[in-house]
């Protein structure tokens, strides 16, 4: 196995297409509503066509939802209101059709993926395209030890670049990326304070199930100690991920990235994959033009992130649970912009040369030639 050379992935991110944002804006102009009075609908059929390299843009057919899982010791301190190594029973849920995510995915007609990169429990209890990636039982305890080997650490990423490759060679037109990860937020909260140099207190939340205050406490303390390890690594970006990061948050860094080398579109759900993307944004300074981010899931260290990366969450509902339900409600949003961007019809010829007729007869001596309406031109 060749050695990861993550710098490459600065040279082969490439800005989506300004040319044909720039068509897309001019077309806009020409639809029968003004620009701008389709509010964000506008921008985001704008962003799409660019990332797509399309005007009009093409609608979003092929949209898949991509979870990556796995289990966190520090979730043993008591920082999650869940089991610590529970995340596998989610994923079982998920599976068998009852989380959130599921019924909206049906509902949708939106497949799932899930990859497990690390839970805690006996890989048999899945099908083998779910555990193929699995790189180790459970992440380590990062208050104290390592989450990852250097080897784990780039073994989960280039599982993530793997993953990445499939959905794009198979035609999958949009992701929207979630994670499963038990005591999950702990961890993002580390790499968001690490990155954007904050302290722990800043970036501390409640949570996948609202923890109370002490257990507030001990995820804020468990998040200081492991700043402190996370450090003296902040150079080197795998190495963070080893250090304080965890086998799904690596996967799903790779993923984010060779998504973009791919020109494949990616929703951004809650926290932790406003953690990997900041970790992406560090490797690839371009990388988060191909990311949109759904939802402000209440977190504070996903809205640190977001802003460090300049993206403006779509909504706003409170939905903190994760799996990627809040980015696949982002979806209908993103598929309404496009057929409207693709659809609206353009105003009729006649409408766009009145006001220029107007303006010219404003600033004309009465009498001049060209009523209102005669032909401009032949
Ligand atoms: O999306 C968020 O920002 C978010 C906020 C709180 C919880 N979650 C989900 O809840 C799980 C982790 O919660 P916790 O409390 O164990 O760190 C994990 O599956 C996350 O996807 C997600
Ligand atoms: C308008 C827009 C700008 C962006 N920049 C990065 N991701 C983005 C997503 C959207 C939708």
């Amino acid at each position: 196995m060749s050695s990861l050379n993550l710098d490459d992935f600065t040279d082969l991110i490439e800005r989506p297409d300004g040319g044909i944002r720039r068509d897309a804006e001019a077309r806009r102009e020409r639809q029968i509503v003004p620009p701008g009075s389709l509010g964000r609908l506008d921008e985001l059929g704008e962003w799409l066509a660019a990332a797509q390299s399309a005007v009009p843009v093409r609608p979003v057919e092929r949209p898949r939802v991509v979870l990556f899982a796995g289990d966190h010791g520090v979730a043993g301190l008591g920082v999650s209101a869940r089991a610590a190594g529970s995340a596998g029973e989610l994923v079982r849920e998920v599976l068998e059709g009852g989380r959130p995510v599921s019924v909206l995915a049906r509902r949708l007609g939106v497949p799932v993926r899930i990859v497990d990169m690390a839970l805690d429990c006996d890989p048999e209890a899945f099908p083998a395209d779910v555990v193929r990636h699995r790189v180790r039982r459970g992440s380590g305890r990062i208050d104290i030890e390592d989450a990852l080997t250097l080897d784990e650490a780039e073994a989960a990423f280039r599982a993530g670049v793997a993953v990445a490759d499939e959905e794009a060679d198979s035609g999958t037109d949009l992701v929207v990326l979630g994670d499963v990860s038990v005591g999950g937020t702990t961890v993002a909260g580390v790499l968001v304070a690490a990155l954007c140099g904050v302290d722990a207190s800043v970036v501390t939340g409640r949570g996948g199930l609202a923890i109370d205050d002490l257990a507030w406490m001990r995820k804020c303390a468990a998040i200081r100690d492991a700043l402190r390890r996370a450090r003296p690594v902040l150079g080197d970006q795998l190495q963070l991920l080893a250090t304080v990061g965890g086998a799904d948050f690596a996967a799903m860094t790779g993923f984010l990235l060779q998504s973009a080398v791919r020109k494949l579109p990616v929703v951004l759900d809650g926290v932790v994959t406003a953690a990997c993307a900041l970790v992406g944004q560090r490797i690839a300074f371009r990388a988060p033009d191909w990311w949109l981010a759904a939802h402000d899931s209440g977190e504070p260290g996903q809205a640190k992130a977001l802003d460090r990366m300049a993206l403006e969450p779509l909504l706003s509902h409170g939905v903190t649970v994760g799996e990627g339900t809040g980015g696949l409600l982002a979806l209908p949003l993103v598929q309404a912009a496009a057929a409207l961007a693709a659809e609206l019809p353009e105003k009729p010829k006649e409408s766009e040369e009145a006001p220029q007729a107007e303006e010219a007869q404003g600033s004309q001596e009465p009498g001049a030639p060209e009523a209102p309406g005669a032909p401009a031109e032949r």
